[in-house]
């Protein structure tokens, strides 16, 4: 009888425990699925909100987020036609690439994964343990006689403290594995993608979204390292208790196993068969919050426009938009993994039922001690605590998968032009001679537009030659083949004999070429490093002669800090022509032999223009130079002038060869005259 009461008392504690385990276990569902949707109310725990939340899901408001929302979601003005987001098929989990980082940190990774399993196979002995001690107690609830009772109470109770200890001391250190293993890996990947990134062709900046590559350097890299971090500790922990428990429970009853058991299969289908659901819904999630960053991103690097233009609303609404498609999403995947954890926990209460419902018995029976159900009861618990685990674990591997496949895609992209790699000529025979021999060349990303057909041109070593045009006829196309941020389709450039696709297009751009075009980008730091990037080994009197011969000292040195200055994000304290200008000594420091003028002073007024014209036409001196121009004062000094009609040479001579010519082209809107 007494027997029974303490197995009662016992059960009704354990109950308790359970109740409280499923509320906590929900708890931290909650508020990982709040985390995941960026809910920022707060969510209430209680039980009967528990309840409510579940009878939320389950009634019709799944059926609004799935049609509703959606449906909502089709009208929309959107920025993003064309974005190539890219889609499920495409992205598969690369384990050789996880392996690749996996490697270098395999021994964090080998102590880790022993400390998790030493805390596990010490979780599974907690409970034997722990019946030994139920037992003693069992014993003593009758004779009431203290002295024997602390003597024999003693060692197990030691046992399972020094358990308990070294529980702990192995939890402290393989967290701290596990955490070098995280950094470690992520720093790897983070600079592996942005490398990778880096070195992409010009045509992939075409293509995607700032806004995107950014989200998948930093929430995407996140998301990876929390989720790899949880498995390898929540999941190893977790299975090796859960195998651990599962022998222990057969050595305690074969019987009461069995009835636990009896329905692991039917959840493992159906486990396996939402996981695969939620997963695509995750990869979906992600790409549709990267939309959501882009528009962001845009209009905040362009606010300057969208204020001008009074178009903070528009902008808003746009954001608004794809941010609710990525709520839609992510609902769903709220919804989803909230099915799936309350059928886990229906299926583990169910267990606990059985347990006691046969425990109850076999004890009535006198088959199992008070001290076995005990054991018994804690490892269906720590089974049933694993398996929770196990099911939250779930939404952050969908996500850190997800996340993982589209690191690894930038991550494995390989450029089609390497920056490195080719010949490199000695700088002492360089004359800087450049031909364009039928070139023909159309944009990858629009490969039915030929933009320039049969493109013949030849700029003589040391002289200046300018191409003229009206917009859009392929003038700064051409700069851009020579800079080699594309490559031609057919025909070749060459530097003094050499064709440039055979060349180091690394040394190219940092020793023989020197770009400007009409809208320089500076950076936000002061001028002095803003010109040093030019060459980044250049001393403090280099970067002020280039300064000096680009018209820069005398701005410069009328400001409070002089050389010192911050120029803002990308130059925003500097007029148009001060950051043309730095733009020049910028490349001059480089002391390139080939100058590419791309309409360097097209954005400025009359009077910064002649500044910056004076300052461009030193730099000119004794170099080659290939000149986009707009206006007739960027071509006065000119040997040659071409021009340019639909990506063809339709004139080409020097300026008294041209002259009447030329007066035809510019008063006229050349494009509607070409050709004719
Ligand atoms: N990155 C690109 N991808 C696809 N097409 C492009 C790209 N850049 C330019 N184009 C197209 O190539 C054609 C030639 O453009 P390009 O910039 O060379 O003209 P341009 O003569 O320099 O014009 P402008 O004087 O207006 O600068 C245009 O039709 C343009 O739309």
């Amino acid at each position: 009888m007494l027997r029974f009461y303490h197995c009662t008392t016992n059960l009704q504690y354990n109950l308790k425990y359970l109740i409280n385990l499923q509320r906590n276990t929900f708890k931290t569902f909650i508020h990982n699925t709040a985390q995941s949707l960026k809910c920022t109310q707060k969510v209430p725990l209680s039980l009967c909100s528990v309840t409510k939340f579940g009878l939320f899901i389950t009634s019709s408001s799944a059926v609004k987020l799935y049609f509703g929302r959606a449906a909502q979601c089709k009208v929309s003005r959107t920025r993003l036609t064309g974005y190539r987001s890219i889609s499920d098929k495409d992205l598969q989990f690369d384990w050789n690439k996880l392996w690749h980082y996996l490697k270098p940190h395999i021994n964090f990774f080998l102590a880790a994964i022993l400390g998790a399993l030493a805390v596990a196979i010490l979780n599974i002995q907690i409970p034997q343990l722990m019946s030994g001690i139920v037992n003693v107690v069992a014993r003593f609830s009758d004779t009431r006689d203290t002295v024997i009772f602390l003597k024999e109470i003693k060692l197990p109770a030691l046992r399972l403290l020094s358990m308990y200890i070294a529980q702990s001391v192995f939890t402290a250190f393989y967290i701290n594995m596990l955490s070098h293993l995280g950094e470690r890996m992520a720093y790897n990947i983070k600079t592996d993608l942005f490398s990778s990134v880096l070195h992409q062709d010009i045509a992939f900046f075409d293509q995607q979204r700032t806004g995107e590559i950014i989200n998948r350097l930093t929430s995407d890299v996140q998301d990876f390292k929390s989720s790899f971090k949880q498995v390898i500790s929540g999941g190893l922990r977790a299975t090796t208790q859960i195998i651990g428990c599962a022998i222990s429970l057969i050595v305690i009853s074969p019987q009461m196993t069995l009835v636990t058991l009896l329905c692991v299969p039917a959840v493992i289908t159906t486990g396996s068969a939402l996981g695969s659901l939620l997963r695509s819904t995750s990869r979906s999630a992600q790409a549709q919050i990267e939309k959501s960053t882009a528009v962001a991103d845009e209009a905040v690097s362009n606010i300057r426009t969208v204020r001008a233009f009074a178009m903070e609303e528009l902008e808003l609404d746009m954001f608004e938009r794809e941010a609710e498609r990525a709520l839609v999403l992510n609902e769903r995947l709220g919804l989803g993994i909230g099915l799936f954890q309350g059928g886990a926990n229906l299926f583990l209460n169910s267990m606990v039922l059985a347990t006691l419902y046969m425990g109850g018995y076999l004890l009535s029976v006198n088959q199992l001690s008070p001290g076995q159900l005990m054991a018994f009861l804690m490892s269906t618990q720590t089974i049933q605590r694993s398996l929770a685990q196990i099911s939250l674990l779930f939404g952050s591997v969908v996500r850190g998968m997800a996340a993982g496949a589209r690191i690894f895609q930038y991550i494995n992209l390989k450029p089609g032009m390497p920056l490195t790699g080719g010949k490199i000529l000695p700088s002492e025979t360089m004359r800087g001679e450049i031909e364009f021999k039928d070139v023909v060349f159309a944009y990858p990303t629009r490969p039915e537009q030929v933009i320039l057909q049969n493109f013949n041109l030849r700029i003589p070593a040391g002289k200046t030659v300018a191409i003229v045009g009206g917009s859009g006829n392929g003038k700064s196309t051409v700069a851009a083949l020579l800079e080699r941020f594309y490559e031609v389709n057919k025909g070749s450039i060459t530097l003094d004999g050499e064709d440039i696709s055979e060349l180091d297009p690394t040394w190219m751009r940092q020793s023989v070429l020197g770009y400007i075009n009409q809208e320089p980008t500076l950076f936000a730091t002061t001028i002095m490093e803003n010109i040093r990037y030019g060459r980044p080994d250049a001393t403090d009197t280099e970067v002020i002669e280039a300064a000096e011969l680009a018209n820069v000292h005398s701005f410069v040195i009328g400001f409070p800090r002089g050389y010192n200055t911050l120029v803002g994000e990308r130059g925003t304290t500097l007029s148009g022509g001060q950051k043309q200008r730095i733009a020049i000594a910028r490349a001059l420091l480089k002391n390139p032999s080939v100058l590419i003028l791309d309409e360097a002073t097209s954005a400025l007024d009359t009077e910064s223009e002649n500044i910056v014209q004076q300052a461009l036409d030193k730099a000119r001196e004794g170099r080659t130079a290939l000149v986009i121009a707009h206006r007739l004062s960027t071509i006065k000094n000119a040997h040659i002038i071409v021009v340019l009609s639909k990506g063809r040479i339709v004139e080409m001579g020097t300026h008294e060869e041209l002259k009447n010519l030329k007066a035809h082209y510019w008063s006229l809107n050349f494009q509607q005259n070409s050709g004719e």
